[in-house]
């Protein structure tokens, strides 16, 4: 399968002085990764090894010192500057959807808000049955289209955010450690929506976790990073069950330790 997302060579620094950023720290530091359509890349690696910062030059918050990010072969610049199918086609959940989402706004707005930044994709016709259904996909009721984020779970939280994400039509969603601040039986619950909206929607992941039962769960392929480089990548089962690099079998071995089977 041809690649959908393609990543290449890509570098960021903070801090540092000048156009060279002496001195700064090189969060990502020569990062080159593909997504096919439909298929589910992970991102693992310890707290600061510049997973989110990958994640945030692939949907244009973040600009890259160097190095490019393409989608169906077109490059990709910041955010704004993006044409509006391709701002359509990635869409971002955060971990935390209880800061990303308007606390004191209705979900019917919430999902509104979403059509009203991507008119292209606001229903024709009857607004109400678009929201049941867009609520529907994603295991909620219709009568939580009246109620306030912050009255919501945190799960059913995120099923708002992925419901936000899904009413523009996207073909990439980024999940950032999506799963990470739920309870484990709410993890599950999300992560098996997930799946089944990778395929009922023909959707492809790309999935930043530093969990590697949760990668084992849901990855197609999985990519290890440290310290801004990717010192593995290959097929999920190959990575996770037989290790070629040091620092992926230290992870692992961290897991199991914490009775995590990966
Ligand atoms: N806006 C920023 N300004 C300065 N340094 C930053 C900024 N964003 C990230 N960093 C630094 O870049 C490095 C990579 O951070 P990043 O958040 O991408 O890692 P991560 O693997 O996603 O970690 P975590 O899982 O903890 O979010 C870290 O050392 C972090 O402190």
């Amino acid at each position: 399968m041809s690649d959908m997302l393609e990543v290449s060579d890509l570098r960021v620094t903070f801090g540092g002085r000048g156009r060279r950023r002496k001195g700064g720290l090189a969060a990502v530091d020569g990062v080159s990764l593909r997504v096919a359509p439909e298929e589910t890349l992970a991102v693992v690696g310890e707290s600061g090894s510049g997973k989110t910062t990958v994640a945030r030059c692939v949907v244009g918050l973040q600009r890259p010192d160097s190095g490019s990010v393409t989608f169906d072969g077109q490059p990709l610049g910041p955010a704004g500057r993006r044409p509006p199918e391709l701002q359509r086609a990635i869409q971002m959940v955060f971990q935390d959807p209880r800061s990303s989402l308007n606390p004191r706004m209705p979900v019917a707005e919430l999902i509104g808000e979403a059509w009203r930044t991507h008119p292209a994709s606001a229903p024709a016709g009857d607004r109400a049955e678009a929201l049941r259904r867009v609520l529907a996909d994603v295991g909620l009721d219709a009568d939580v289209a009246d109620r306030r984020a912050g009255d919501l779970s945190g799960g059913q939280c995120q099923r708002v955010s992925i419901a936000r994400a899904l009413a523009v039509g996207p073909r990439l969603l980024v999940c950032d450690e999506a799963v990470s601040a739920l309870d484990v039986s709410v993890q599950a619950q999300i992560l098996r929506l997930l799946v089944d909206l990778r395929r009922s929607h023909r959707l492809a992941l790309l999935f930043i976790s530093h969990d590697l039962g949760v990668v084992h769960q849901i990855a197609d392929r999985v990519a290890v990073m440290r310290r801004g480089t990717v010192v593995e990548e290959g097929p999920a089962g190959e990575v996770l069950g037989a290790p070629r690099h040091e620092y992926t079998r230290t992870l692992l071995d961290a897991a199991l330790d914490l009775g995590v089977e990966a």
